[in-house]
């Protein structure tokens, strides 16, 4: 069997079990996870204290503040109710280190936008800096939970790293704890998750740390869900997650560009699939194809393990589900350019919904930002409206994906806080986000107000088909062939 690095190198056989129990624990990254995770745990364990750190001043200053810097349903409550009593937020990194038994390693792991690997391997700068930070800082006995979604393997190199410079007094134990919550239910996948995984070496002091880890979780998650495994198995776990369910996303999507082109109905098809136990209902839902900060990166890091592995063939397969995410949101701009009489060139275009999916503020890799640089590079006029998203984020990432020419957003697009206004005098309405909000309004008062042929493409086969070809939309709806509004007689 080969031996387990993270068995935590010098010494490692010489280390105390980590008795008493933990009373203080650290988060390195105040980001998505470290928030919300570190969060719940002050809420449901009152005696632990809970410091979560940040470089980054004006995001601590939020989560002092009364707006927090993400929106999470149920989060505010939580973080007010614990926080100043066992939960504090600062860019006292030192301290948070230096105080607590158990820290968190929760720091973004973008995709690499230079050198090795650029595009598809995971930057590992951030974890490497909150290693060293740790290394220099810690004294006694410390756990350090690897919380980031890292490539496998990634623990052996922290726990180097944390020994490059350490003197006598200084032990650590690494731990592979990946999140598997989903942004927009954040608080209810971490109070009622599926599983926690902890992976850890499998020696004394690993399996004491393991333990330590495991006693904080079974606070309010039933042991029973609470899994124990190597730290390669959690690390390559995350990852594999991931790529199943955005691999199950890619498929729907595949299909429903089928159904398209045969007159299939992919709600029947996918409710029909998903009524076998063996494939389940959930992420069958086709879309405009998926976005966020995670799933593409996560397959992308994936490939890139299968080539450094020689695997050549595992990694051309996974990497076609991005592929096939790529060519969804293309595909679906193309049908709105194709159906806008093949020119969209001056004409406004109401993008409602700019987050990556309902209940989050975030538009990290957001597939409306695709679509909207598609219906740009045509020169469509867009008009965005979002109930969450910050106007400012949004504008930037259209300019990210008009570096060649970034005065063509400032030419082209213009955010606006109500859904009727975006919709006035435009040619169509894109549905790029399921917000329940856009289910509600008024789409008769909205039609009234449009240049016709008055257009709706919904990519999140979220509306009321039936009812808008009734007021008079031509509807374009994904996976869906769509009959032709009451009143039309001009021939297809
Ligand atoms: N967003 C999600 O829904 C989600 C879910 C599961 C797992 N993950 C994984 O969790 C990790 C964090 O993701 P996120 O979305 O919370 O990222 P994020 O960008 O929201 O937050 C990361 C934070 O870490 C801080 N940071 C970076 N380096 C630091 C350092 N050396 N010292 C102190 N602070 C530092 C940054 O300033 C930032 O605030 C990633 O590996 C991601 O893949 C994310
Ligand atoms: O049937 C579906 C399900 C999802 N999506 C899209 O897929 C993307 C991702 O959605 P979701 O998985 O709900 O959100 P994330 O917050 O990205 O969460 C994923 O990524 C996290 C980060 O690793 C993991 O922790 C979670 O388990 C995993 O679900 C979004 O654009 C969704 O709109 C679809 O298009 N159809």
């Amino acid at each position: 069997m080969q031996k387990d690095q993270t068995s935590n190198a010098p010494g490692s056989n010489h280390i105390q079990p980590f008795t008493p129990r933990i009373n203080c624990i650290c988060c390195i990254g105040a980001g998505y996870v470290g928030g919300p995770t570190c969060a719940v745990i002050a809420l449901k364990c009152p005696e632990i204290q809970v410091l979560i750190v940040d470089k980054n001043q004006d995001r601590i200053n939020a989560w002092n503040g009364e707006t927090l810097p993400i929106y999470e349903p149920g989060l505010d409550e939580i973080v007010k109710h614990c926080r100043g009593r066992n939960l504090f937020f600062s860019t006292d990194i030192d301290a948070g280190i230096r105080d607590a038994q158990l820290i968190f390693i929760s720091v973004n792991t973008p995709t690499k936008t230079y050198g090795i690997g650029k595009g598809r391997a995971t930057d590992l700068q951030f974890v490497e800096a909150a290693a060293r930070h740790i290394g220099q800082i810690a004294t006694g006995k410390k756990i350090i939970v690897e919380k980031s979604t890292v490539p496998v393997k990634a623990a052996e190199s922290i726990a180097k790293i944390l020994y490059s410079n350490i003197d006598d007094n200084v032990s650590f134990e690494v731990l592979s704890n990946p999140e598997f919550l989903a942004e927009g239910t954040a608080i209810n996948d971490l109070l009622q998750p599926d599983r926690v995984l902890i992976g850890g070496s499998q020696t004394d002091p690993g399996i004491e740390a393991i333990n330590q880890l495991a006693w904080v979780y079974e606070h309010w998650v039933p042991p029973s869900k609470v899994l124990r495994t190597n730290v390669w198995s959690s690390e390559l776990s995350k990852l594999a997650s991931n790529a199943f369910l955005a691999q199950k996303v890619s498929s729907i999507n595949a299909v429903s560009a089928i159904c398209e082109a045969t007159g299939a109905d992919i709600s029947d098809v996918a409710h029909s699939i998903g009524l076998d136990k063996r494939i389940g209902s959930k992420y069958l839902q086709a879309s405009i194809g998926f976005g966020g900060s995670c799933f593409q990166k996560d397959v992308l890091s994936l490939t890139y393990i299968c080539e450094a592995l020689n695997l050549t063939e595992v990694a051309d397969y996974w990497h076609q589900v991005v592929v096939m995410n790529n060519y969804q949101k293309k595909r679906f701009a193309r049908k709105i350019i194709q159906c806008l009489f093949h020119t969209v060139s001056n004409k406004r275009i109401a993008i409602f919904g700019f987050t990556f999916k309902k209940d989050t503020a975030d538009t990290r890799e957001s597939s409306s930002i695709y679509v909207g640089k598609y219906l740009m590079d045509e020169e469509a006029r867009l008009v965005v409206y979002d109930p969450k998203a910050d106007k400012g984020q949004i504008i930037s990432d259209l300019r990210e994906v008009s570096s060649q020419d970034p005065q063509r957003v400032d030419r082209l697009v213009s955010v606006i806080n109500d859904p009727y206004d975006a919709a006035k005098d435009a040619h169509a309405i894109v549905i790029c986000t399921e917000w329940d909000e856009f289910k509600a309004l008024d789409y008769e008062k909205i039609y009234n107000s449009m240049y016709k042929p008055a257009y709706i493409f919904d990519g999140r086969i979220i509306l009321d088909h039936a009812a808008l070809l009734r007021i008079g939309f031509h509807v374009e709806v994904v996976g869906k062939v769509m009959k032709k509004p009451v009143n039309d007689l001009t021939p297809f």
